[in-house]
Protein backbone atom coordinates (compact mmCIF):
# COMPACT_ATOMS: atom_id res chain seq x y z
CA UNK A 1 0.00 0.00 0.00
CA UNK A 2 1.47 3.51 -1.20
CA UNK A 3 0.81 5.62 2.10
CA UNK A 4 1.88 8.79 0.18
CA UNK A 5 -1.02 8.18 -2.37
CA UNK A 6 -4.11 9.39 -1.68
CA UNK A 7 -6.33 7.59 0.69
CA UNK A 8 -9.11 7.27 -1.19
CA UNK A 9 -8.99 7.81 -5.71
CA UNK A 10 -12.70 7.38 -7.29
CA UNK A 11 -13.10 7.64 -10.82
CA UNK A 12 -16.45 7.35 -12.77
CA UNK A 13 -17.78 5.72 -10.23
CA UNK A 14 -21.48 4.38 -11.22
CA UNK A 15 -24.19 2.16 -9.60
CA UNK A 16 -27.71 0.86 -11.21
CA UNK A 17 -29.99 -1.27 -8.38
CA UNK A 18 -31.42 -4.11 -10.50
CA UNK A 19 -35.07 -2.96 -11.60
CA UNK A 20 -34.34 0.67 -10.75
CA UNK A 21 -34.99 3.51 -13.35
CA UNK A 22 -32.32 5.65 -12.49
CA UNK A 23 -28.64 5.34 -11.61
CA UNK A 24 -27.95 5.37 -7.84
CA UNK A 25 -24.72 6.86 -8.59
CA UNK A 26 -23.31 8.41 -11.81
CA UNK A 27 -19.78 8.82 -12.69
CA UNK A 28 -18.92 9.83 -8.92
CA UNK A 29 -15.51 11.09 -8.63
CA UNK A 30 -13.56 12.33 -5.75
CA UNK A 31 -9.92 12.35 -4.49
CA UNK A 32 -9.75 12.11 -0.50
CA UNK A 33 -6.26 12.97 1.28
CA UNK A 34 -5.24 10.97 4.18
CA UNK A 35 -6.15 12.63 7.73
CA UNK A 36 -8.78 14.37 5.84
CA UNK A 37 -12.35 14.16 6.91
CA UNK A 38 -14.51 14.63 3.94
CA UNK A 39 -18.86 15.57 4.27
CA UNK A 40 -20.87 14.69 2.30
CA UNK A 41 -24.67 15.56 2.46
CA UNK A 42 -27.64 15.82 -0.20
CA UNK A 43 -31.19 15.06 -0.06
CA UNK A 44 -32.46 11.35 0.61
CA UNK A 45 -31.84 9.31 -2.66
CA UNK A 46 -29.25 11.32 -3.62
CA UNK A 47 -26.68 8.17 -3.61
CA UNK A 48 -25.09 8.97 -0.21
CA UNK A 49 -24.79 5.60 1.35
CA UNK A 50 -24.65 3.85 -1.84
CA UNK A 51 -21.22 5.37 -2.19
CA UNK A 52 -20.20 4.65 1.15
CA UNK A 53 -20.81 0.85 0.35
CA UNK A 54 -19.15 1.31 -2.62
CA UNK A 55 -15.85 2.36 -1.01
CA UNK A 56 -16.27 -0.26 1.65
CA UNK A 57 -16.65 -2.70 -0.43
CA UNK A 58 -20.22 -4.22 0.18
CA UNK A 59 -21.23 -3.54 -2.95
CA UNK A 60 -20.35 -5.78 -5.09
CA UNK A 61 -18.91 -8.17 -2.46
CA UNK A 62 -22.21 -8.29 -0.19
CA UNK A 63 -25.11 -7.11 -2.36
CA UNK A 64 -25.78 -8.69 -5.65
CA UNK A 65 -28.87 -6.56 -6.79
CA UNK A 66 -26.30 -3.31 -7.77
CA UNK A 67 -24.04 -3.32 -11.05
CA UNK A 68 -21.30 -1.20 -10.72
CA UNK A 69 -18.80 0.54 -12.66
CA UNK A 70 -15.50 2.83 -12.27
CA UNK A 71 -12.20 2.99 -9.94
CA UNK A 72 -11.92 3.01 -6.90
CA UNK A 73 -8.07 3.01 -5.18
CA UNK A 74 -7.17 2.90 -1.84
CA UNK A 75 -3.94 4.24 -0.71
CA UNK A 76 -3.34 3.30 -4.24
CA UNK A 77 -4.13 0.07 -4.52
CA UNK A 78 -7.31 -0.95 -6.58
CA UNK A 79 -10.29 -1.90 -4.34
CA UNK A 80 -11.12 -4.99 -7.45
CA UNK A 81 -7.30 -6.57 -6.30
CA UNK A 82 -8.25 -6.46 -2.30
CA UNK A 83 -8.99 -10.84 -1.29
CA UNK A 84 -12.41 -10.11 -0.64
CA UNK A 85 -14.90 -8.22 1.89
CA UNK A 86 -11.58 -9.21 4.63
CA UNK A 87 -9.20 -7.74 3.74
CA UNK A 88 -10.98 -4.58 2.32
CA UNK A 89 -11.89 -4.09 6.26
CA UNK A 90 -8.43 -4.63 7.97
CA UNK A 91 -8.17 -0.76 6.10
CA UNK A 92 -11.89 0.72 5.48
CA UNK A 93 -14.22 0.70 8.10
CA UNK A 94 -17.50 1.17 7.83
CA UNK A 95 -20.24 2.76 10.24
CA UNK A 96 -23.85 1.93 8.48
CA UNK A 97 -26.77 3.62 8.63
CA UNK A 98 -28.52 1.66 11.06
CA UNK A 99 -26.55 0.53 14.26
CA UNK A 100 -28.50 -2.27 15.07
CA UNK A 101 -27.14 -4.35 11.66
CA UNK A 102 -23.80 -3.81 13.20
CA UNK A 103 -24.40 -5.23 16.93
CA UNK A 104 -24.11 -8.63 17.19
CA UNK A 105 -22.98 -9.31 20.67
CA UNK A 106 -24.96 -8.96 23.78
CA UNK A 107 -23.00 -6.79 26.07
CA UNK A 108 -21.05 -3.72 24.82
CA UNK A 109 -17.17 -4.90 26.06
CA UNK A 110 -17.59 -8.17 23.82
CA UNK A 111 -19.09 -6.56 21.04
CA UNK A 112 -15.85 -4.17 21.47
CA UNK A 113 -13.63 -6.99 21.78
CA UNK A 114 -14.20 -9.53 19.40
CA UNK A 115 -13.39 -8.24 16.16
CA UNK A 116 -10.11 -7.68 17.74
CA UNK A 117 -10.04 -10.96 19.11
CA UNK A 118 -10.60 -12.66 15.50
CA UNK A 119 -8.31 -10.95 14.13
CA UNK A 120 -5.85 -11.91 16.43
CA UNK A 121 -4.45 -9.11 18.11
CA UNK A 122 -2.86 -9.30 21.13
CA UNK A 123 -4.27 -8.92 24.64
CA UNK A 124 -2.11 -5.95 25.64
CA UNK A 125 -3.22 -3.97 22.32
CA UNK A 126 -6.86 -5.24 22.67
CA UNK A 127 -6.80 -3.54 26.30
CA UNK A 128 -5.12 -0.28 24.84
CA UNK A 129 -7.68 -0.15 22.20
CA UNK A 130 -10.38 -0.73 24.55
CA UNK A 131 -9.58 2.23 27.17
CA UNK A 132 -8.89 4.25 24.33
CA UNK A 133 -12.01 3.97 22.91
CA UNK A 134 -13.78 4.26 26.17
CA UNK A 135 -12.51 7.83 26.40
CA UNK A 136 -12.54 8.78 22.53
CA UNK A 137 -16.21 7.93 22.89
CA UNK A 138 -17.61 7.87 26.23
CA UNK A 139 -18.61 5.01 26.87
CA UNK A 140 -17.27 3.70 29.88
CA UNK A 141 -20.50 3.48 31.78
CA UNK A 142 -22.00 1.28 28.86
CA UNK A 143 -19.27 -1.46 28.84
CA UNK A 144 -21.53 -4.30 31.24
CA UNK A 145 -24.56 -3.46 29.65
CA UNK A 146 -26.60 -5.39 27.52
CA UNK A 147 -26.15 -3.82 23.75
CA UNK A 148 -29.98 -4.91 22.98
CA UNK A 149 -30.88 -2.15 25.89
CA UNK A 150 -29.50 0.88 24.88
CA UNK A 151 -30.51 3.76 23.49
CA UNK A 152 -30.16 4.75 19.68
CA UNK A 153 -27.80 7.28 20.57
CA UNK A 154 -25.97 4.82 22.93
CA UNK A 155 -25.60 2.26 20.22
CA UNK A 156 -24.51 4.67 17.83
CA UNK A 157 -21.58 5.67 19.81
CA UNK A 158 -20.91 1.75 20.97
CA UNK A 159 -20.82 0.61 16.97
CA UNK A 160 -18.20 3.90 15.94
CA UNK A 161 -16.16 3.12 18.89
CA UNK A 162 -16.54 -1.20 17.81
CA UNK A 163 -15.25 -0.13 14.32
CA UNK A 164 -12.29 2.70 15.84
CA UNK A 165 -11.17 -0.93 17.75
CA UNK A 166 -9.73 -2.59 14.43
CA UNK A 167 -8.03 0.98 13.29
CA UNK A 168 -8.92 0.93 9.92
CA UNK A 169 -7.18 3.89 8.00
CA UNK A 170 -9.88 4.82 6.50
CA UNK A 171 -13.51 5.27 8.39
CA UNK A 172 -17.08 5.65 6.44
CA UNK A 173 -19.57 6.87 8.91
CA UNK A 174 -22.61 6.99 7.78
CA UNK A 175 -24.81 9.27 9.22
CA UNK A 176 -23.42 8.76 12.89
CA UNK A 177 -24.86 11.07 15.17
CA UNK A 178 -28.47 10.63 13.57
CA UNK A 179 -29.76 9.35 17.03
CA UNK A 180 -27.30 11.63 19.33
CA UNK A 181 -28.50 14.81 20.88
CA UNK A 182 -26.33 18.24 20.32
CA UNK A 183 -23.77 17.35 23.53
CA UNK A 184 -23.45 13.71 22.03
CA UNK A 185 -23.20 14.76 18.63
CA UNK A 186 -20.01 17.11 19.40
CA UNK A 187 -18.98 14.26 21.31
CA UNK A 188 -18.43 12.09 18.21
CA UNK A 189 -17.41 14.74 16.16
CA UNK A 190 -14.69 16.07 18.37
CA UNK A 191 -13.06 12.52 18.59
CA UNK A 192 -13.55 11.87 14.59
CA UNK A 193 -11.33 15.24 14.47
CA UNK A 194 -9.10 13.36 16.78
CA UNK A 195 -8.57 10.41 14.93
CA UNK A 196 -8.32 12.52 11.93
CA UNK A 197 -5.28 14.73 12.91
CA UNK A 198 -3.55 11.38 14.20
CA UNK A 199 -3.96 10.61 10.10
CA UNK A 200 -7.20 8.68 10.00
CA UNK A 201 -9.00 9.35 7.01
CA UNK A 202 -12.90 9.99 7.15
CA UNK A 203 -15.92 9.87 5.44
CA UNK A 204 -18.67 11.39 7.33
CA UNK A 205 -22.73 10.84 5.78
CA UNK A 206 -24.47 13.87 8.12
CA UNK A 207 -27.57 15.54 7.41
CA UNK A 208 -26.49 18.35 10.04
CA UNK A 209 -25.29 20.38 7.92
CA UNK A 210 -23.97 22.63 10.90
CA UNK A 211 -22.01 19.96 12.05
CA UNK A 212 -20.16 19.04 8.63
CA UNK A 213 -18.99 23.09 8.34
CA UNK A 214 -17.41 22.93 11.83
CA UNK A 215 -15.64 19.83 11.43
CA UNK A 216 -15.44 18.70 7.90
CA UNK A 217 -12.14 19.56 5.75
CA UNK A 218 -14.05 19.87 2.39
CA UNK A 219 -17.80 18.63 1.29
CA UNK A 220 -19.26 17.18 -1.73
CA UNK A 221 -22.63 17.77 -1.80
CA UNK A 222 -24.57 15.02 -4.08
CA UNK A 223 -27.99 15.10 -5.74
CA UNK A 224 -29.48 12.28 -8.10
CA UNK A 225 -26.36 10.31 -7.94
CA UNK A 226 -24.42 12.32 -8.46
CA UNK A 227 -21.35 15.18 -7.21
CA UNK A 228 -23.11 18.89 -7.39
CA UNK A 229 -20.75 20.67 -5.62
CA UNK A 230 -17.39 20.19 -4.31
CA UNK A 231 -15.03 22.27 -2.06
CA UNK A 232 -14.35 23.96 1.37
CA UNK A 233 -17.13 24.07 3.79
CA UNK A 234 -17.74 27.78 3.10
CA UNK A 235 -17.73 27.15 -1.14
CA UNK A 236 -20.14 24.29 -0.53
CA UNK A 237 -22.42 26.28 1.74
CA UNK A 238 -21.89 29.58 0.19
CA UNK A 239 -22.45 28.33 -3.45
CA UNK A 240 -25.55 26.97 -5.45
CA UNK A 241 -25.78 24.00 -4.30
CA UNK A 242 -26.03 25.38 -0.19
CA UNK A 243 -29.37 24.27 1.73
CA UNK A 244 -32.10 25.99 2.93
CA UNK A 245 -31.31 29.86 3.66
CA UNK A 246 -32.62 29.85 7.09
CA UNK A 247 -29.47 27.43 8.05
CA UNK A 248 -27.05 29.85 7.07
CA UNK A 249 -27.17 31.97 10.67
CA UNK A 250 -27.02 28.52 12.42
CA UNK A 251 -23.87 27.79 9.97
CA UNK A 252 -22.60 31.13 10.59
CA UNK A 253 -22.72 30.68 14.69
CA UNK A 254 -21.05 27.70 14.55
CA UNK A 255 -18.10 28.77 12.16
CA UNK A 256 -17.84 32.16 14.14
CA UNK A 257 -17.27 29.80 17.34
CA UNK A 258 -14.48 28.37 15.46
CA UNK A 259 -12.83 31.47 13.97
CA UNK A 260 -13.92 30.63 10.24
CA UNK A 261 -16.82 33.13 10.20
CA UNK A 262 -15.13 36.88 10.12
CA UNK A 263 -17.91 38.48 8.59
CA UNK A 264 -20.72 40.54 10.43
CA UNK A 265 -23.18 38.22 12.23
CA UNK A 266 -26.44 37.95 9.77
CA UNK A 267 -28.82 38.92 13.20
CA UNK A 268 -32.33 38.07 11.24
CA UNK A 269 -33.08 35.17 8.11
CA UNK A 270 -33.39 38.27 5.68
CA UNK A 271 -29.95 39.76 7.26
CA UNK A 272 -28.71 36.19 6.63
CA UNK A 273 -29.92 36.07 3.24
CA UNK A 274 -28.72 39.50 2.31
CA UNK A 275 -25.10 38.32 4.21
CA UNK A 276 -25.18 34.71 1.80
CA UNK A 277 -25.97 37.49 -0.89
CA UNK A 278 -23.19 39.55 -1.01
CA UNK A 279 -20.63 36.55 0.29
CA UNK A 280 -21.49 34.57 -2.93
CA UNK A 281 -21.49 37.53 -5.29
CA UNK A 282 -24.63 36.03 -6.79
CA UNK A 283 -28.22 37.47 -6.53
CA UNK A 284 -30.39 33.77 -6.84
CA UNK A 285 -32.96 35.75 -6.76
CA UNK A 286 -35.20 33.01 -7.84
CA UNK A 287 -34.41 31.49 -4.46
CA UNK A 288 -34.88 33.82 -1.94
CA UNK A 289 -38.50 32.79 -1.43
CA UNK A 290 -37.86 29.53 0.39
N1 LIG B 1 -30.63 -2.10 -1.98
C1 LIG B 1 -31.24 -1.30 -2.85
N2 LIG B 1 -32.02 -1.81 -3.83
C2 LIG B 1 -32.62 -1.01 -4.73
N3 LIG B 1 -32.52 0.35 -4.72
C3 LIG B 1 -31.77 0.90 -3.77
C4 LIG B 1 -31.10 0.12 -2.78
N4 LIG B 1 -30.42 0.96 -1.95
C5 LIG B 1 -30.66 2.21 -2.40
N5 LIG B 1 -31.46 2.19 -3.49
C6 LIG B 1 -31.91 3.36 -4.27
O1 LIG B 1 -30.74 4.04 -4.73
C7 LIG B 1 -30.90 5.46 -4.62
C8 LIG B 1 -29.83 6.04 -3.71
O2 LIG B 1 -30.07 5.55 -2.39
P1 LIG B 1 -29.06 5.85 -1.18
O3 LIG B 1 -29.57 5.05 0.00
O4 LIG B 1 -27.68 5.60 -1.61
O5 LIG B 1 -29.31 7.41 -0.95
P2 LIG B 1 -28.92 8.33 0.30
O6 LIG B 1 -28.43 9.60 -0.25
O7 LIG B 1 -28.02 7.57 1.23
O8 LIG B 1 -30.34 8.54 1.01
P3 LIG B 1 -30.68 8.76 2.59
O9 LIG B 1 -30.23 10.13 2.96
O10 LIG B 1 -32.19 8.62 2.61
O11 LIG B 1 -30.00 7.66 3.35
C9 LIG B 1 -32.32 5.68 -4.12
O12 LIG B 1 -33.15 5.91 -5.22
C10 LIG B 1 -32.66 4.36 -3.43
O13 LIG B 1 -34.06 4.13 -3.46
Amino acid sequence: MNMTAPALAVTGLTVRYEGAERRALDEVGLVVAPGEILGILGPTGAGKSTLLQCLSGVIPHHEDNAAMRGDIEVFGRPLGDFAGLSEITETVGLVMQDPEVQLVNTVVREELVWGMENRGIPVPEIERRLRRATDLFDIGGLLDRFTHALSGGEKQRVVVASVFCLSPRIMLLDEPTSELDPAGTEGVMDAVRVLADEGVTVIVVEHKIEELAVYADRLVAMRDGRVEAAGTPREVLMGPAAPDRPQVLDIALRLRERGHWDAELPLSVPAAVAGWQAMTHAPHSDRNHS
